[in-house]
């Protein structure tokens, strides 16, 4: 499976704006291309601006939902919609969605850690329910969001549950770049998976944020790397038998002792 991740700046708080960029991109970067799938970062519809999003979200997921479903059928091509602000009875909830080709949502996940360093239990509802794993074309996937990469428990139990591939999208500041790199590297190697990351470039309110989305290996090696600073589009593939033959060499999921595991 061939990807195509869109590392992007956002206009902050524009939510047509945003859509109108990333159908630019669509436009240009898909046609006549291999791309089975497509990637967006987080909160790419409006940014950071959480004073603001009880104003400018969406409301039960719309209009992003639409969008991105019309987006999926006209080029033909998956869409792991990054993440958006959605109001639903009030709250707003940083939710990830991922679009089939044929435009259907296959699913979504609200954001369930919250980060106290940018005071999001605020402005923000945690998601009530844990990451799960979605299909796409018979390849078990799961997606989280940002902050939720600092919890390994979240994506083992998404590759416990057969996930090959685990998606991230981010506003990671730069500086803690270090952390984004090292974790996703530890997260792909201990759970012999695939790690797809888009993350967003450009600056918001003092923050500017580290760009260098990455698809990286069952192996831990990086198929591409984007740049810190720049727009850029990152492509990869993706072959499920790298998933098998590593989890065949170092059977780490035979060699488990859950027994004697404490606290989890
Ligand atoms: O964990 C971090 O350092 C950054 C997390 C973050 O910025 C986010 O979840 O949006």
């Amino acid at each position: 499976m061939n990807v195509a991740i869109y590392q992007m700046d956002v206009i902050p708080g524009d939510v047509r704006a945003n859509h109108k960029r990333v159908e630019e991109w669509m436009e240009k970067t898909v046609p006549n291309s291999d791309y089975e799938i497509v990637v967006l970062p987080e909160m790419w519809t409006t940014a950071y601006t959480l004073p603001e999003l009880q104003e400018i979200a969406d409301v039960d997921g719309e209009p992003t939902t639409s969008f991105l479903q019309k987006m999926a059928k006209q080029y033909g091509v998956h869409v792991v919609g990054g993440s958006f602000a959605n109001k639903i009875e009030g709250e707003v909830y940083n939710t990830a969605i991922v679009v089939n080709k044929q435009g259907e949502v296959v699913h979504t996940y609200d954001k369930i850690h919250l980060v106290p360093m940018l005071d999001e239990p605020t402005y923000l509802a945690g998601g009530k329910e844990s990451a799960k794993i979605f299909e796409l074309d018979g390849v078990k996937m799961g997606i989280i969001i940002c902050y939720d990469l600092r919890f390994p428990e979240l994506t083992r139990q998404l590759a416990l549950e057969g996930a090959e591939v685990l998606f991230i999208v981010a506003e990671w500041p730069l500086a803690r770049r270090n952390h984004w790199v090292a974790l996703q590297k530890a997260r792909a190697i201990e759970n012999q998976m695939y790690v797809i990351s888009s993350g967003r470039v450009g600056s918001y309110n003092g923050t500017t944020f580290s760009g260098t989305s990455f698809i990286i290996d069952p192996l831990g090696d990086v198929v591409a790397e984007g740049s810190i600073e720049n727009e850029e589009t990152i492509v990869g593939e993706l072959d499920s038998s790298k998933v098998r033959d590593a989890r065949k060499n170092v059977p780490v999921f035979q060699t488990r002792v859950t027994n004697l595991y404490k606290y989890y």
